[in-house]
């Protein structure tokens, strides 16, 4: 194997454990960081997803509330709730997992929450101050794929091509706005691109967040690049793969990160460290 891995439990780990260094100053100024994480029907893998955030949350020394509500429950209600939790002193970011049931407004929730608890950095308020780089919450996976660049040396991306692969608003578009930030020039390829490797072995940064296996193989990726997988699929076994085919590309390329154990655990411990920022400001 040729490329490095860049390995984002390990980096978790070394960041959760900052988290839990800030969350222990700000209690002894007697405020306890909360986050509450509101979960509405019975999506198997949100389950999995919430009960990890839960959990990350507890072990960082972050206090935690989540709220389970039965899939029949209406917008007004949960609308009703996300109010309640803006009011609410005690809890200082607010999650509420996605997909949410049909019947209910994805976006129209996401707005409600206050742009002062949007720990996920999904809210309009929150994109915008990005997208002009103001002060706001960034969204957690982007952000975590930052940090993950940030732990090889590349904090500062001048004169580096970096080739994000999707368009979503809560990963590729948030990414690429970062990647700018850093000084990358900076591609965004989607379904709509006519030759995507023409594109991608121009590139010295890969992110590669689509949600279909195989998108980007060996032949596609230029000697040395780091390449980002923020996919996470089923393969034909059932087990948990990314977007990138693994196998092929880590024999090119000079850094990769695994699925699992990559961008998945970074995505949660950057919703810490949001939260973590939030409950800091709302004490100074
Ligand atoms: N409002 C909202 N915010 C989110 O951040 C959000 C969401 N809704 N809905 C669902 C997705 C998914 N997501 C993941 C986070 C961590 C892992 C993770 O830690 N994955 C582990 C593996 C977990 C496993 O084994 O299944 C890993 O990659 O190593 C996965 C998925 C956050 N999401
Ligand atoms: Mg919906």
């Amino acid at each position: 194997m040729t490329a490095q891995l860049i390995d984002g439990n390990a980096l978790s780990r070394q960041l959760r454990a900052e988290v839990a260094t800030r969350a222990a100053a700000l209690k002894a100024r007697g405020v306890t960081p909360g986050l509450a994480v509101v979960l509405v029907g019975d999506n198997p893998a949100s389950q999995v997803y919430v009960r990890n955030k839960v959990k990350a949350c507890e072990e960082a020394g972050l206090h935690s509330v989540l709220e389970k509500y039965d899939a029949s429950m209406t917008e007004a209600e949960l609308l009703a709730r996300v109010e309640a939790l803006n009011n609410d002193p005690s809890i200082h970011g607010i999650l509420v997992q996605l997909p949410l049931p049909k019947h209910i407004d994805d976006h129209k929730v996401i707005e409600a929450i206050s742009p002062l608890k949007d720990v996920d950095g999904f809210h309009v308020a929150s994109a915008g101050a990005l997208m002009v780089g103001e002060v706001g919450f960034k969204a957690c996976t982007p952000y975590g794929c930052m940090k993950m660049l940030e732990s090889i040396g590349m904090k500062d991306l001048r004169g580096k091509h970096a080739v994000v692969i999707g368009r979503s608003n809560i990963v590729g578009k948030p990414m690429a706005m970062m990647l700018l930030q850093a000084n990358a020039t900076v591609t965004i390829c989607h379904s709509g691109t006519a030759d995507l490797g023409a594109m991608t072995r121009q590139a010295d940064v890969i992110v590669a967040a689509v949600g279909k296996r195989d998108v980007l193989t060996a032949d596609m990726v230029k000697p040395g690049a780091v390449v980002i997988d923020v996919g996470m699929n089923r393969n034909d076994e059932g087990k948990l793969c990314g977007d990138v085919d693994f196998a092929g590309v880590k024999e090119v390329a000079g850094f990769i990160t695994p699925v699992p154990g990559g961008v998945g655990p970074m995505t949660i411990t950057m919703l810490l460290v949001n939260t973590m920022e939030a409950a800091e400001r709302s004490a100074s």
